[in-house]
């Protein structure tokens, strides 16, 4: 199958070298002219993906309509600011009807819609999926084993892309419940900043298991008056990608939160990263959906005031664990 991802940082390429190796035909597209000529003439990508070879096979180009053209199944792994507008861009040149996979894990800032809502906005048409999990890129460039999953309403369209990326030690589930695995893989990265938070701070493996379970709670919460189902937030876009995200020396998002619990200010931090922790930006999202639902959302909350600068992240660790009141468990809060 001819495929095409859009965006060549460490995801995007690692689902377009994954693909390529399944024997797809597989285009990345590159925003950076520089980007596309080193992944054709030395199959690296050093700034994203630093010591590992692409395979030969996989192609890159910096022409957007040259990439949407050659799609057959169209794959979106650009950070979700650039989501609708890069999907605006290739519209003219798409053909119709191909389905459309986002690897993006976050809320649009202002619209507060899922990627799949976004493409169907702007591809109506096009079926959309998610495909979501604990999938951190560095250990699937490696070969080690993962498990991932395609979410989509209609389960033929999912059972076909499924096929698509099944390869080696990847384990692709399918999922009908879109709004679960969105808001899962979305709000996942909220909590892996307050977990990164707690170990800045230099506190012990109970707090952080505390936060990671009382923050699955936030995010079933969430997903659930959404319209998700609490199944789907214990699976593998739920616990399993949180989990991963929030103890992985590799997650970005939980990165920014442990340099802002050494007291690092978040400018600095992400200058220094250059490269996207969504959880920064979603958090924005995530409160207005909270308070669109009436949710209580502590963790969430909190990160968000920490991340508008409105509290040091070592108030609120305070705020999160000492101040709060604690109700029933099985409430949210
Ligand atoms: N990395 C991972 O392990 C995983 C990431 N994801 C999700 O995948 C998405 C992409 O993440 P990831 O690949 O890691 O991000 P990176 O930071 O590694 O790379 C971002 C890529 O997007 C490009 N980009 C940035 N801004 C724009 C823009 N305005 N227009 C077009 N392209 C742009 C960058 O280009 P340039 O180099 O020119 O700036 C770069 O190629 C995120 O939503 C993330 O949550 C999901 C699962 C795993
Ligand atoms: O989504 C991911 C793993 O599943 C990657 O997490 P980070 O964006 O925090 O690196």
């Amino acid at each position: 199958m001819r495929i095409t991802v859009l965006g060549a940082g460490s995801w995007g390429t690692t689902v377009a070298s994954v693909l390529t190796r399944r024997d797809h035909e597989s285009l990345i597209w590159a925003r950076d002219p520089a980007a596309a000529d080193e992944i054709n003439a030395k199959h690296t990508n050093e700034r994203y993906l630093q010591g590992f070879t692409l395979p030969e096979r996989l192609r890159a180009t910096a022409d957007l309509a040259e990439a949407a053209g050659h799609a057959e199944l169209l794959v979106v792994g650009v950070p979700t600011g650039a989501f609708r507008e890069t999907l605006e861009r290739v519209r003219p040149d798409l053909h119709p009807w191909i389905p459309v996979v986002s690897l993006s894990k976050g809320l649009e800032r202002d619209s507060l819609l899922r990627m799949t809502e976004v493409i169907k906005e702007v591809l109506p048409g096009h079926p959309a999926a998610a495909l979501t999990g604990p999938n951190l890129a560095k250990e699937i460039m490696a070969g080690m084993a993962a498990a991932t999953v395609i979410a989509t309403e209609d389960l033929t369209v999912a059972t076909e892309i499924q096929r698509v990326f099944r390869r080696g030690l990847l384990r692709v589930y399918t999922n009908h419940d879109v709004i679960g695995c969105e808001v899962g893989g979305a709000l996942k990265n909220v909590v892996a900043i307050a977990t990164g938070i707690a170990q800045g701070l230099g506190v012990g493996d109970n707090t952080r298991a505390g936060v990671i379970s009382r923050g699955l709670a936030e995010l079933t919460t969430l997903a659930v008056a959404m319209g998700g189902e609490p199944t789907t937030l214990a699976g593998l876009a739920g616990m399993g990608d949180l989990v991963a995200t929030c103890i992985s020396p590799h997650s970005r998002n939980r990165y920014v939160g442990e340099q802002l619990g050494r007291g690092r200010s978040l400018d600095d931090i992400l200058a220094e990263m250059g490269q996207v922790a969504e959880g920064v930006k979603t958090v924005h999202a995530a409160v207005q959906l909270a308070d669109q639902h009436g949710l209580p959302m502590p963790i969430t909350r909190t990160i968000h005031r920490v991340i508008t600068g409105d509290i040091t992240a070592e108030y609120a660790y305070d705020g999160l664990l000492r101040s709060h009141p604690a109700g029933h468990e099985s409430e949210p809060g």
